[in-house]
């Protein structure tokens, strides 16, 4: 451990322990203020000079962890109550600010944000003259463009734009990582991850909770293969059942809500995408967020408070800046100032990402006045879950007809079951992707996943867990991980899987607290103030409790739960096992892309699912 054994006796007056802890949180809200300033400045204008004042703010922000961690371990936990020996552990547990060597830590600092700029900067030169970045221009082709032979430029445009000049940045990014976070004990970067769920259990708990999600993602893959034959032709499509990564309308076939149209099952029924209805309404990104405020005070939850909408950037400037366009939610730990940063578009897809980060606001209101330690979620997966549960009561069509959005709603089964594929193509498509990007990053962390490996057991992941293939020839001077956000800006994933778990335990739990009687999918908690004050109750706890104990107070049980989710999707499955019958699943190995190979992909039969079990 950091915290060396060589030092007198330990502390035991618990006012005194009690004076550190004062002074602890008003000296590091003020680190974490300037730190988040100085992040945010750098973010909302990418230049040499503001990267090298967030840098400088970096380090004094670590060195504060590292001096704090020393204090603190100079106190006796045994005679503290759990909360305040929580806090002291909390304190001490500093992940890679644990590095010793300043040199070392300043340079860590220097990587991630190189990785960062390169990312945030990078563009896709579809032809010599025409390069185009991330937001909106490559995004906008991926949900517009049926374009194979585009859509091919811009997926091989793009990673080659990022992977190769981020590969050698990332192998030496892991190698400092992994030193610092050993000196607090944890094996590697993604031990020190996963024991932020404070379950042992928690690998073996994901991966049967995905284990118990694949038919139903399986079956959906099955229904998308069917109708992008129909559009692409089957030749476009590999022997071995996986489909082409660039057709399935996003850069990382991560969701496919942009194909709603094509994929909807009853193509006659008004279509579910309100795009154009926004579109045609002049929503501004301004009255985006506006509307996603009003839901979380028609539940009696915390509204946006003044600086909110004084100092978010809600559009990306046309001024000519670089800024990092990923939408994010921002709290700058001083109870007032909160802000949310998006480029936003007019489309359904940003309406709902705005109710996503309008999610993390609301739990920094809820917790701001916790000790600094617990403003945290429960888990991190809590985190992410807080908006994606406001949006599946919004996105319903009886919210979105409410707000004028959507003009006629039938209640027929086909309209049903189009929603119910709408919400699927958002909600289950992704569970793969959620699952697999951690699965090899902690492979790569543990050293199992060697730097000439990175982009094979990337491809592996990618063909057997989510059914998809690259559409060109792919290389070990790839890096096609580094083409994904998350990434380079060295944001931990799993919380997403978990978050699209749990969210349906939460939306369940406060569909019933709300008195909802009916069908999980067409619950909308709109005004319900008694859902509000139940979810209230959990945020406010911050991370002050075992999330397991704030599971349960909600939700009734203590545990990550799928049912609450295949209870919503039952009669689309239901459906989809009719329609597909045993024509399901793919080949767990990536079919054979190299040019010898005849005009067809070889890869053995498509395997039935038990297969794919037994090879995994
Ligand atoms: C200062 C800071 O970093 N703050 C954190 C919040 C915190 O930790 O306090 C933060 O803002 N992180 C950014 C990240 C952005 C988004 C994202 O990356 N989403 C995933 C997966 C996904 C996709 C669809 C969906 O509905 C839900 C999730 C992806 O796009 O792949 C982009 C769109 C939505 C959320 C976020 O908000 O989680
Ligand atoms: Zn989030």
């Amino acid at each position: 451990l950091m915290i060396s054994e060589t030092r007198g006796e330990l502390i035991n007056n618990v006012s005194a322990a009690e004076a550190f802890l004062a002074t602890y949180n008003a000296e590091a809200s003020q680190v974490s203020n300037r730190y988040a300033e100085a992040s945010w400045t750098y973010n909302t204008n990418i230049t040499e000079y503001n990267q090298e004042i967030m840098l400088k703010e970096r380090l004094a922000a670590d060195k504060f962890s590292q001096e704090a961690a020393w204090n603190a371990s100079g106190y006796n936990l045994t005679v503290m109550d759990a909360t305040m020996r929580r806090q002291f552990v909390k304190i001490m547990d500093i992940g890679t600010a644990a590095q010793t060597n300043e040199t070392k830590l300043i340079h860590l600092g220097q990587i991630e944000s190189e990785m960062e700029t390169i990312y945030s900067t990078a563009k896709a030169c579809l032809a010599p003259e025409k390069c185009l970045p991330l937001d909106p221009d490559l995004t906008r082709i991926f949900t517009t463009s049926r374009d194979y032979d585009q859509l091919i430029a811009a997926w091989k445009g793009w990673r080659d734009a990022t992977g190769p000049k981020l590969k050698n940045l990332y192998t030496e990014f892991v190698t400092l990582s992994n030193e610092a976070v050993r000196n607090l004990g944890h094996a590697d970067l993604g031990a020190y991850w996963r024991s932020r769920y404070d379950t042992p259990e928690f690998e073996a708990d994901v991966q049967a909770l995905f284990d118990q999600l694949r038919p139903l993602y399986e079956h959906l893959h099955a229904h998308a293969r069917r109708r992008l034959k129909t559009i692409y032709g089957k030749d476009k499509f590999p022997s071995s059942g996986h489909i082409p990564a660039h057709l399935l309308g996003n850069m990382w076939a991560q969701q496919w809500s942009s194909l709603v149209d094509e994929f909807v099952p009853y193509k006659g029924k008004p279509s579910l995408d309100v795009t154009p209805e926004m579109v045609h309404q002049n929503y501004t990104a301004e009255k985006i967020f506006h509307t996603a405020d009003n839901f979380f005070q028609s539940l009696g939850m915390i509204p946006m408070p003044e600086p909110f909408w004084n100092k978010s950037m809600l559009k990306k400037p046309t001024d000519g800046r670089d800024v990092v366009c990923h939408a994010s939610a921002w709290d700058f730990s001083n109870g007032i100032d909160f802000r949310i940063k998006q480029c936003t578009d007019i489309t359904q897809q940003h309406l709902e990402t705005a109710h996503h980060e309008m999610g993390h606001i609301e739990y920094y209101l809820q917790y701001k006045d916790q000790p600094l330690v617990f403003q945290k979620g429960a888990n991190p997966g809590f985190h992410e879950a807080v908006g994606d549960v406001i949006a599946l009561s919004v996105q319903t069509p009886e919210h979105m007809k409410s707000i004028g959005l959507l003009h006629s709603v039938s209640n027929d089964t086909e309209t049903d079951i189009n929603f119910l594929m709408s919400m699927a193509l958002q909600k289950i498509a992704f569970l793969p992707f959620g699952f697999l990007i951690d699965q090899w990053r902690w492979r790569v962390f543990s050293g199992d996943t060697k730097p000439e490996q990175y982009n094979e057991h990337w491809w592996n992941l990618r063909c057997r867990y989510q059914g998809v293939s690259a559409p060109v020839e792919r290389s070990a001077s790839d890096f096609d991980p580094g083409a994904k956000f998350h990434i380079p800006a060295n944001t931990p994933y799993i919380r997403y899987f978990v978050s699209f778990v749990i969210q349906f335990q939460f939306h369940k739990a406060l569909c019933d607290k709300s008195g909802y009687i009916g069908p999980l999918h067409r619950c909308d908690i709109y005004n319900s103030t008694e859902a509000g004050t139940a979810l209230s109750e959990m945020l406010k706890l911050g991370s002050s409790k075992p999330w397991t104990d704030e599971m349960q107070n909600l939700t009734g049980q203590a545990k990550m739960d799928a049912q609450p989710l295949m209870d919503y999707f039952k009669p689309l499955l239901e459906y989809l096992r009719k329609e597909n019958g045993n024509d399901y699943g793919w080949d767990p190995i990536c079919p054979d892309l190299t040019p010898t190979s005849s005009g067809r992909n070889h890869g053995s039969k498509v395997s039935s699912p038990l297969t794919t079990l037994l090879i995994s």
